[in-house]
């Protein structure tokens, strides 16, 4: 390393260590409010100092092709998959104080982040970031929480929409329905939407890396519902439906109240449970109680518990990670997102939509696909359970989503037409190639 790198890289070490500095330039940002402010979703550009900007690029960039977790499946209504395709990585040289660092969006708060590289071909189908995650608390109690907000940072330099990978919203009010917005990654922005709020990738079309941070901040309790199908009519009937009604849902959460909702179980603890449960958490949080989030983001809490020794009254809860439960998973129903890395062949489960004691324990010792992984992550089984040969890994925006597709304001620019066939109206076509839907490692080209 030259002198002026080392000294560029000594000078983003030091402010990504200096809590006060940190903590104050996104505080100024006032990003959740510039959220309300445009109506559930924004796009803030210079985010932060651009030699801060460069040090998470090279952090980013110097993930190696192993550290990357693929991710990728198809549209499936039956596991709840909606068609996707990137990799991410939670723990890797660096990553904990950029994790850290966005966690300042909202102090105290239970979040999950991660980097993400999308090479040629990968894209995220229309889908709404709708999401439980499973918190632990030390008691032991785990309780859920949802995806209240989307962040999205880019590093990605010099970008133009004919790479792909382009964000589109599908829910503002200015774009046709159906079309959406585009946003084209711009180096050192920010994007953040109130969840759920439908969106999707486009495909990239090109071997230079996408690469941003990604990740939410969740709430306790079940803050809106998660549609569960049987087949794809249903799903995408319920996607018609929960498109029109999740806008007044988010809407209501907005003015405070709080969304319990059906489940489909006699064992899952009802709306006032969660309730209770979700205060808990926030005394729990308010008073420094130690948390364990089960599922979600890690290693970014040990670090912050640096900063709590220093800040005490600043940087909210003590999170601890525990590893091997490396993902945001959902509580109810499979999730989209997977390891393609060490995906072992499906166990087909008809019923795959509730999980309780019985289910985990009858998943102990088989060989797990996607879905079932991130069930028993979300219990807890996967770890310290060395007889469950697959971990979760990334957090999924998609499970849970399958109501989206053919549903809401894109409901006439998504098809699945046997080979999945998406075409996102004016955005570009893409069929998913069969083989996606196995192993999958790719490296892009670079
Ligand atoms: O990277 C983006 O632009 C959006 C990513 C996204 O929608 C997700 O990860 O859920
Ligand atoms: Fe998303």
């Amino acid at each position: 390393m030259g002198r002026r790198n080392r000294k560029v890289s000594e000078a983003y070490e030091h402010w990504m260590n200096d809590y006060r500095v940190a903590s104050s330039w996104i505080a100024k940002k006032q990003l959740e409010r510039a959220v309300d402010a445009n109506g559930g979703l924004v796009r803030l550009e210079n985010f932060l100092p651009e030699f801060v900007a460069e040090g998470i690029l090279a952090t980013v960039g110097a993930v190696s092709d192993e550290q990357w977790n693929d991710t990728s499946a198809s549209t499936d209504y039956r596991q709840n998959n909606i068609s996707h395709s990137f990799s991410s990585v939670k723990h890797a040289r660096g990553l904990d104080a950029v994790v850290r660092l966005f966690s300042l969006v909202r102090p105290g708060s239970l979040n999950a982040f991660s980097a993400a590289r999308y090479c040629k071909t990968d894209h995220i189908a229309p889908h709404d970031d709708r999401a439980y995650t499973q918190v632990k608390l030390d008691s032991g109690r785990i309780i859920t929480a949802s995806r209240t907000l989307a962040i999205i940072y880019y590093l990605t330099r010099d970008w133009h929409e004919e790479y792909g990978g382009v964000l589109v919203d599908l829910e503002d009010p200015t774009a046709p329905p159906g079309v959406g917005r585009k946003y084209v990654p711009l180096w050192n922005s920010v994007v953040a939407f109130r969840v759920p709020r439908y969106h999707a990738v486009t495909p990239m079309t090109t071997n230079r890396p996408r690469y941003s941070i990604f990740g939410w901040f969740l709430e306790p309790g079940r803050l809106y519902e998660l549609y569960r199908g049987e087949d794809a009519e249903a799903g995408k009937k319920a996607g018609r439906e929960g498109a029109a009604q999740h806008q007044r849902r988010a809407g209501a959460k907005r003015k405070g109240g709080s969304l319990g909702i059906a489940d489909d179980s006699a064992t899952a603890p009802g709306p006032e449970t969660e309730r209770a449960a979700g205060r808990a958490v926030n005394a729990a949080v308010k008073s420094g109680e130690a948390v364990t989030l089960q599922t979600g983001s890690g290693g970014q809490h040990e670090v912050s518990q640096e900063w709590l020794r220093t800040n005490p009254n600043q940087h909210g809860p003590r999170v601890k990670r525990q590893r091997n439960a490396d993902t945001d998973g959902t509580a109810v129903g499979p999730s989209g997102r997977s390891s393609a890395k060490q995906r072992q062949p499906r166990v087909h489960r008809q019923n795959s939509t509730r999980q309780d004691q019985q289910q985990e324990e009858d998943m102990m010792g088989q060989e797990c696909g996607p879905s079932d992984v991130i069930q028993s992550a979300v219990l807890g089984t996967v770890r310290g359970h060395g007889g469950l040969r697959c971990e979760a890994v990334g957090d999924t925006a998609i499970g849970d989503q399958v109501g989206m597709a053919g549903g809401g304001r894109q409901r006439s620019s998504v098809g699945l037409a046997p080979g999945f066939l998406i075409d996102l109206g004016r955005v570009r076509a893409f069929r998913l190639p069969g083989r996606w839907q196995g192993r999958r490692k790719h490296m892009c080209a670079q």
